[in-house]
């Protein structure tokens, strides 16, 4: 049996190996010539699978090791009767840590508390819900829009977009990408929407490109708009606009996602769906993949609880990540043909804040740094 897999999936070669023999390939494009024999292919955002991939082969199975489904036709991939499975979810931490690591770099470089603002979610889903509930725990007032969730019933409260764009003072995106339908999110940010928002708001895409009229927001800040922006997705990619990169404050190569743990789940979820897809259903702990972080453990002294200075959790944050270190970048890169790409396969390892275990001296700390996402435990 042989199995294709993009040679961007880290642990992919270990675990299927265990189920046919693995071809490493380039994901944009596949070489078609790869797909000659093959019968499953393990893709990530990069590759578009449609008839045009995979009329005519003997591909069973299509894997997707990401939480976005917009790349694959899966309409079709369901007439053919080839099975597929996406990851949902695999790597929501690591986008919700990037706009922690965002937002609070915006906060000290403005002069603003994150606890005195209110965030609009535009989707809470995986990402979305984690979200809220670590923004829940650092106090901040959140306001949610998710029209798919609010129509079944779900807990919320739920809201229009335009009561969002109106009071959230800042704005953040983690949709999926609908063309089209009832849920429809291309351009959900569109002029009109970039015109009514206030001044001195921040807006955070992090889902697809697409979600933001790109064009629209580049007028817009042209225009003199009070926006602060913070873009690691583009419309399109990789060939983003260079003038809207020089225009945001914070701009990244479609990375949010790209913690190891994330994209390690990534990996096991769909070596999972493939291994009972063929009847020989494999569980894989993500512990026994993953190393050691560089930095592993730190001591915070005194109770912090009561009202943890955002400074404190900033540096904490970034002794993990600091999503400085991807903007920096992508601004020297961007614009040469390949580079976008380079950057994001030759991603450098970064880990999640649960990586990091914090000793503290009480347990109020303790257990409002586990809420945050932190290990943490008293010393
Ligand atoms: N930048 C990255 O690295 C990165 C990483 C992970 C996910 N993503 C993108 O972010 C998206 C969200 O990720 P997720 O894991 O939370 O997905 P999810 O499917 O768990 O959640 C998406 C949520 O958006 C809601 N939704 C759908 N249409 C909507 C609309 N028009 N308006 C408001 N809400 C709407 C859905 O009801 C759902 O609750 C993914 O689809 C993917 O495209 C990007
Ligand atoms: O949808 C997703 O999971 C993310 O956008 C993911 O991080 C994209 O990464 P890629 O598959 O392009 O490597």
């Amino acid at each position: 049996m042989k199995i294709l897999v993009d040679e961007n999936m880290p642990y992919a070669q270990t675990l299927f190996s265990r189920l046919g023999e693995v071809q490493a390939v380039p994901g944009r494009p596949i070489p078609q010539a790869a797909l000659a024999g093959a019968d499953a292919l393990m893709v990530r955002s990069v590759t578009k699978v449609n008839a045009d991939l995979l009329a005519g082969t003997g591909v069973k199975f299509v894997g997707t090791a990401t939480a976005g489904t917009d790349h694959v036709d899966d309409a079709w991939l369901a007439a053919q009767g080839i099975g597929f499975s996406a990851a949902p979810g695999c790597n929501a931490i690591a986008v919700v840590e990037y706009v922690f690591s965002a937002l609070l770099i915006l906060a000290q470089r403005d002069g603003w508390q994150l606890r005195d603002k209110t965030v609009g979610i535009v989707g809470v889903g995986n990402v979305g819900s984690r979200l809220q509930a670590r923004l829940e725990a650092l106090g901040v007032k959140t306001l949610l829009c998710d029209p798919p969730r609010a129509a079944r019933g779900d807990h919320g409260p739920f809201w229009p977009l335009e009561k969002l764009v109106a009071e959230a003072d800042i704005l953040t995106f983690h949709t999926p990408l609908n063309k089209e339908g009832p849920y429809r999110s291309r351009h959900l940010v569109d002029a009109e929407v970039l015109a009514a928002l206030p001044d001195n708001r921040v807006l955070i895409n992090a889902c697809r490109g697409a979600v933001v009229d790109n064009a629209a927001l580049l007028a817009a800040l042209r225009g003199g708009k009070a926006l602060r922006t913070v873009l690691d997705v583009w419309e399109p990619e990789p060939d983003l606009s260079l003038p809207l990169l020089q225009a945001v404050d914070i701009g990244t190569a479609h990375i949010a996602g790209y913690s190891l743990e994330g994209k390690a789940r990534g990996t096991t979820q769909v070596f999972e769906a493939y291994s009972q897809f063929l009847g020989r259903p494999q569980q894989v702990p993500l512990a026994t993949l993953l190393p050691v972080p560089d930095v592993s453990e730190v001591t915070l002294n005194g109770n912090l609880a009561a009202n943890l200075d955002e400074g404190t959790l900033l540096r904490l944050m970034h002794l993990v990540y600091d999503v400085r270190r991807d903007d920096a970048p992508l601004r020297r890169v961007a614009g040469i043909p390949g580079e976008f790409d380079k950057l994001r396969k030759f991603y450098q390892e970064r880990r999640e804040w649960s990586s990091l275990c914090i000793q503290c001296d009480d347990e109020a700390t303790a257990a409002l740094l586990t809420r945050l996402g932190f290990s943490a435990r008293l010393r």
